[in-house]
């Protein structure tokens, strides 16, 4: 499906980076991963049979290294056809204890790092090419605003209308972007970074009682840069058992009917 494809995959060290980075060299693209530490790249680059990934060290909030980064990554490989989006992260913390430098932390991660990646793939690799390319940027979800994470929900929102602003921007040069929002996902820094509570709260509260899967979260941005997704382009889509949509499981446990459901409302006579 991807045969001669050259990808970039930010985060491909870990997690849901590490599922997206192998799924795509399943598929058959030359992969490059990119993290601030080499170990855990070259931990990835290991899994893969046929020696389709690569991982060169970036810090995506340094313009510097990410010219590096890109430059190297055309050296070697003559072009860039597809970008994932997907480092990044946060602290866990209530609003009114972050500071001013906490906020810009995580904004610069989530958001000033995606910008800087897309604007050098795309002005050194995808518009000087003629044959546009696909990006793929990691947010999250719900939607509705994810308590504890004032500046990554606001840093992740920056992301999808950033996503949507160049999906019309740079239509004309044939670059499709979109943004792939998962729920809670069981990657190992998920289940060690917070608190066991967490973890079997939004166990027990999401649709379909379980967690995201990362290769779950890999398979779709492997179909959105696949040939079939090639109309997709400015979408939001969701990965989530339906978290976006409802954070709390239904119905309320103490008016459960045997069926799971609820009871139907008597008919007025
Ligand atoms: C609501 C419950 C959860 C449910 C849903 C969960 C959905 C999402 C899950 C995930 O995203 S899982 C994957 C998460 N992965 C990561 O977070 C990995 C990347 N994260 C990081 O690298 C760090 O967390 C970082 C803080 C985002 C960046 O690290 P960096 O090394 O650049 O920063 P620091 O030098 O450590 O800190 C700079 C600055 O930031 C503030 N700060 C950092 N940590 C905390 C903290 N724990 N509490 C309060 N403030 C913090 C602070 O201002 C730091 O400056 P100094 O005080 O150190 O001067
Ligand atoms: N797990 C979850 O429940 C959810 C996760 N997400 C998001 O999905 C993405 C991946 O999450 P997940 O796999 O769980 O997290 P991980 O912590 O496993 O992955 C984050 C990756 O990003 C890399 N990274 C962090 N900062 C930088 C940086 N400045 N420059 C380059 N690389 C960096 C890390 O490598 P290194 O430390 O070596 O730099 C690491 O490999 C994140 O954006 C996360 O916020 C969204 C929704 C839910």
């Amino acid at each position: 499906m991807l045969d001669g494809q050259v990808a970039i995959v930010t985060g491909g060290g870990s997690g849901i980076g590490r599922a997206t980075a192998l799924e795509l060299a399943g598929h058959g693209a030359t992969v490059v991963i990119c993290g601030r530490r080499q170990e855990p790249l070259d931990e990835t680059g290991a899994l893969e049979p046929h020696g389709r990934i690569a991982g060169i060290t970036c810090d995506i909030r340094e313009e510097d290294q990410v010219d590096a980064l890109v430059d190297e990554v055309l050296a070697r490989h003559g072009r860039i056809n597809i970008l994932v989006n997907n480092a990044g992260g946060q602290f866990l913390s209530p609003a009114e204890d972050i500071t001013p430098k906490g906020f810009r932390t995580v904004v610069r991660l989530n958001l000033e790092g995606t910008w800087l990646m897309t604007h050098a793939v795309a002005t050194k690799a995808f518009i000087p090419s003629g044959n546009g390319g696909r990006v793929v940027s990691v947010t999250l979800t719900p939607h509705t605003g994810l308590a504890g994470m004032a500046h990554s929900s606001a840093a992740r929102a920056g992301v999808e209308n950033l996503m949507k602003v160049l999906a019309i921007e740079w239509a004309r040069f044939g670059i499709k972007l979109s943004a792939v929002a998962p729920g809670v996902v069981a990657t190992e820094t998920f289940m060690t970074k917070y608190p066991a509570a967490f973890r079997d709260h939004y166990t027990e509260s999401v649709l379909a009682g379980e967690l995201v899967t990362p290769e779950q979260v890999a398979q779709t941005i492997a179909f959105v840069v696949s040939p079939a997704g090639r109309a997709i382009s400015g979408s939001v889509i969701n990965v989530d058992h339906g978290h976006d949509v409802s954070q709390v499981r239904y119905p309320p446990r103490e008016i459960a009917t045997e069926r799971g459901s609820i009871e139907q409302e008597a008919r007025r006579t």
